[in-house]
């Protein structure tokens, strides 16, 4: 066996969704801030090839870098890369990113509650993490300030008309639409056509309303569709599915934390929501995060909120990645048979 590079992950999941974790092997790329680092690796892409591409990787993978933290806050700091970008923030990948500090051995467990600060590339996020025999069993991550961009706004998508939709930051960028209005009640035989269907509104939703994150600078596009069926209402506030539309065509098996962190934005400036309440959010698997408005803030001058997620996060595997010096394809390779399938 040789190799000239070796890649240490622990693989994880959070409410569904991949997200792994490399915990050696990578020296961390340059940069004054995770910000800055977040950017050389996403215009880099040595790393994201190397991970996310086949044969080491697939569409539905997340992979996430620890770096040495930044702020003198955070106990660690971590780049998330995601099949066509390199985020802010992500609530699934920060769920398994606790998730592998704590249960991989790499920050000691405190039982009942092990706090943590962990330095997204967008900035801080706290966890609180809800312990019991060595494991992380609940994991609640203060997401970055979340605000609505535009409400109600007209959105043209070919074969679709005009839609009513909304867009807001969740710690990523998102189009928000209608998911009854659209037909689907997000249940699973859905996810091809909410996967393609997303992706194309995702596009017209960058042509005709664009976005652009007032302090992350270069933070200028919508990432996701965020399908969201009707909400019910309980006693702490509103209950609902979602299922989110991940380019290039892939549908977030958890009910994303950024998502519901962006629709609780959305939904505060409408009107719908008080700091206090809670979204109860089912993915398309069933799966949960429970989304709660713990207070209200402003970014660049917009009002924003405080968004609060709460999942549980699996540690799955552990591999070594390798490059023979022999392989012809040491960046892997795309297909869109699974990559960006129509
Ligand atoms: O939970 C989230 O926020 C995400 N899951 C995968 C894509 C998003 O980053």
């Amino acid at each position: 066996m040789r190799s000239t590079r070796t890649i240490h992950v622990i693989s994880a999941h959070a409410e569904g969704e991949v997200g792994d974790v490399i915990v050696g092997g990578v020296m961390p790329p340059p940069g004054d801030t995770v910000w800055a680092q977040r950017r050389w690796i996403a215009e880099d892409e040595t790393l994201r090839n190397f991970v996310l591409n086949e044969p080491r990787g697939g569409v539905f993978r997340h992979v996430n870098l620890l770096v040495p933290p930044k702020d003198p806050r955070a106990d660690a700091a971590f780049i998330v890369m995601e099949p066509e970008d390199t985020p802010p923030m992500s609530g699934s990948n920060s769920i398994c990113v606790a998730t592998v500090l704590l249960d991989g051995g790499l920050i000691p467990i405190q039982e009942p509650v092990t706090d943590l600060v962990l330095e997204a590339p967008g900035g801080l996020v706290h966890v609180r993490a809800q312990c019991e025999g060595g494991k992380a069993r609940s994991i609640t991550v203060r997401n970055l300030p979340s605000f609505a961009d535009k409400l109600g706004a007209a959105l043209e998508v070919e074969g679709l008309g005009t839609l009513k939709v909304d867009t807001a930051f969740g710690g990523d960028s998102f189009v928000i639409v209608d998911a009854a209005a659209l037909g689907f009640s997000i249940t699973p035989d859905e996810a091809a056509d909410i996967a393609r269907i997303g992706t194309r509104i995702t596009d017209a939703a960058n042509e005709q309303l664009g976005f652009c994150h007032p302090e992350l600078s270069g933070w200028e596009h919508i990432s996701f569709c965020n399908f969201a069926a009707p909400l019910a209402e309980t006693k702490e506030g509103f209950r609902t599915r979602s299922a989110v539309a991940i380019r290039p065509g892939k549908i977030d098996r958890s009910p994303c934390g950024t998502g519901v962190s962006a629709r609780m934005a959305a939904l505060l400036a409408a009107g719908r929501m008080r700091p206090g309440q809670v979204l109860d959010t089912r993915s398309i698997i069933g799966s949960r995060f429970i989304g709660r408005i713990v207070g209200e803030t402003a970014v660049g001058g917009r009002p924003a909120i405080l968004p609060e997620i709460t999942g549980r996060g699996w540690i799955t595997g552990i591999h070594q990645h390798m490059l023979d010096p022999d392989d012809p394809w040491p960046g892997g390779y795309r297909l869109t048979d699974t990559w960006g399938a129509r």
